[in-house]
């Protein structure tokens, strides 16, 4: 992309501390760098020491690719807290410290980097509250990285609409459907992402959407881990506002295995187990790397599972409940599935998602597990939990047709989750996802082929960046004339 003469664009990417945004920014830095970028990546002490003891090995996780040429330096900062802290147990406390406390040890190293050369810019997590602010100061470029649906930057974005009109932060929240938002099309306020559901709106997440989305309003550029064709309309009146560029799905090049280590647990290698099961007969099970079941639905779940005779490979992290509750299945239930069941702690996703004995994914609709799924042409049965999953759930059932609701309306019973199960797997309404979702694979697959719209918008992206850089030479050299004068 660069010109031979042209001196390549610095970065510094700060990757969000939570498994579903490092693993789609370690991609993101990969591909920037590829593209001629150096990039300074930087991760948590903690989430940097759960990958090294995930991996045994206590190397930076990029030194693998460094021989390939990619200019990509690694760095580690503070979140606030004990690097052993359990963050899964004590989540207010851990999004209060990235609230209140992290921007002070990401400035600590931004100083540090701009002091030692020249930097252009600043790429991070729109969930950060910090970047804009901490780019002007420092006088670099400020790119977002939206690890979610366009949808969901949308419905946050305009917030302030969403108010107005009732349906968000006020007593009587209003019901019906929401069809005002710029794009979007309309959308049922049970479709919503669970914040903008809840009644009560201060809580610790709340005002770090509300300071995130206001600091966002300042980037030079965003990119979303989305794709322009699944959401055309919300895509173009995003653009018509800023700079948003969709250029997913970013995965790791070759897909199955990523050459830097991103995993916060150790991997099981399913791999045998998968290969003795006939072709589209296993159901996958995984509710992603944060969000908590309740006891109650655990216990449908596996009842469910347990009824609908299907095999399975079921991710069950030690703290799907909580890191209190040491073994919440219930009781006599591993032994019950022990011929036709593999339940393990973690696993490389991509490989299972991939492998041709998988028929079906019983998932919590996180996103990078929707656009995984996608691309390996698996349907979702769609149990979201919160956030963001509500309203991919919808995509999926509604919009895309590529998967089917569990609990719906009610609390999830075992007899559901077991007829869901089987009509997924063996009945009509499955083998229709499932034609819809190998549709889907393509749109994917194209988006990421040379002249696919996602990589088009990379370069459109690149060039824009660069015409920026080097519009105004001086301003964006990290030098401290411009930090002195935004004190
Ligand atoms: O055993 C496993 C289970 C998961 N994964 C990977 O972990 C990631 C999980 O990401 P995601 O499916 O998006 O779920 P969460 O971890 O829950 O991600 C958070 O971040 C996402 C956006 O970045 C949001 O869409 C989710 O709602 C939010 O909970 C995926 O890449 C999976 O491949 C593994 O590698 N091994």
């Amino acid at each position: 992309m660069m010109g031979e003469s042209e001196e390549k664009p610095h970065a510094i990417l700060v990757a969000y501390p939570l498994q579903g945004h490092l693993i789609p920014s370690v991609h993101l830095a990969m591909k920037l760098a590829s593209k001629g970028f150096t990039i300074t990546f930087i991760n948590t002490h903690s989430v940097h020491h759960q990958i090294t003891r995930a991996q045994d090995s206590d190397s930076d996780p990029f030194t693998a690719v460094r021989g390939s040429g990619l200019d990509i330096r690694y760095m580690t900062v503070s979140d606030g807290l004990p690097v052993d802290f359990d963050r899964s147990l004590n989540h207010d406390q851990f999004m209060a410290s990235l609230l209140h406390v992290f921007s002070a040890h990401v400035e600590e190293a931004v100083k540090m980097i701009v002091k030692s050369g020249r930097i252009h810019v600043l790429i991070a997590d729109t969930f950060f509250v910090w970047p804009s602010a901490l780019a002007k100061k420092y006088g670099l470029l400020h790119v977002s990285f939206w690890t979610e649906t366009a949808l969901v930057f949308s419905l946050y974005y305009h917030l302030d609409l969403l108010r107005i009109n009732g349906h968000f932060d006020c007593p009587n929240a209003r019901e019906d459907t929401i069809d005002y938002i710029p794009g979007v099309p309309p959308i049922n306020p049970r479709d919503t992402m669970s914040y903008l559901q809840e009644k009560d709106a201060t809580s610790v997440c709340h005002q770090i959407i509300f300071k995130a989305f206001q600091d966002a309003k300042g980037a030079d550029f965003v990119l979303c881990n989305s794709i322009q064709e699944l959401e055309p309309s919300t895509i173009a009146a995003l653009h018509a506002k800023k700079p948003f560029y969709a250029v997913g799905p970013i995965f790791p090049s070759g897909f199955i295995r990523s050459a830097v280590a991103t995993s916060l647990w150790p991997e099981s290698d399913c791999t045998s187990w998968l290969d003795a099961k006939p072709r589209g007969s296993v159901l996958y099970v995984s509710f992603g790397s944060y969000a908590h079941l309740s006891k109650r639905d655990l216990t449908e779940i596996s009842n469910g599972l347990s009824l609908s005779g299907v095999s399975f490979v079921w991710v069950l992290r030690p703290d799907i409940v909580s890191s209190d509750e040491v073994d919440p299945l219930p009781v006599g239930f591993r032994e019950e599935v022990a011929d036709r069941a593999l339940i393990i702690s973690w696993c490389s996703q991509n490989a299972v998602l991939k492998h041709p004995a998988i028929g079906g994914f019983l998932t919590h609709c996180g996103w990078n597990s929707t656009l995984e799924s996608i691309w390996c042409k698996v349907p979702l049965l769609c149990f979201p939990l919160y956030t963001d999953q509500f309203t991919n759930q919808k995509l999926v059932v509604d919009d895309w047709k590529i998967g089917m609701r569990i609990g719906e309306l009610k609390a999830v019973t075992r007899s559901e989750v077991s007829e869901k199960i089987k009509a997924m797997m063996s009945g009509k309404s499955g083998e229709e996802c499932w034609k819809k979702v190998v549709e889907m694979s393509q749109i994917l697959e194209n988006a990421i082929s040379r002249y696919g719209t996602s990589e088009r918008n990379m370069d459109q992206f690149i060039k824009e960046l660069d015409a920026k850089i080097h519009k105004t030479p001086g301003v964006h050299t990290g030098s401290h004339k411009s930090a002195a004068a935004n004190p």
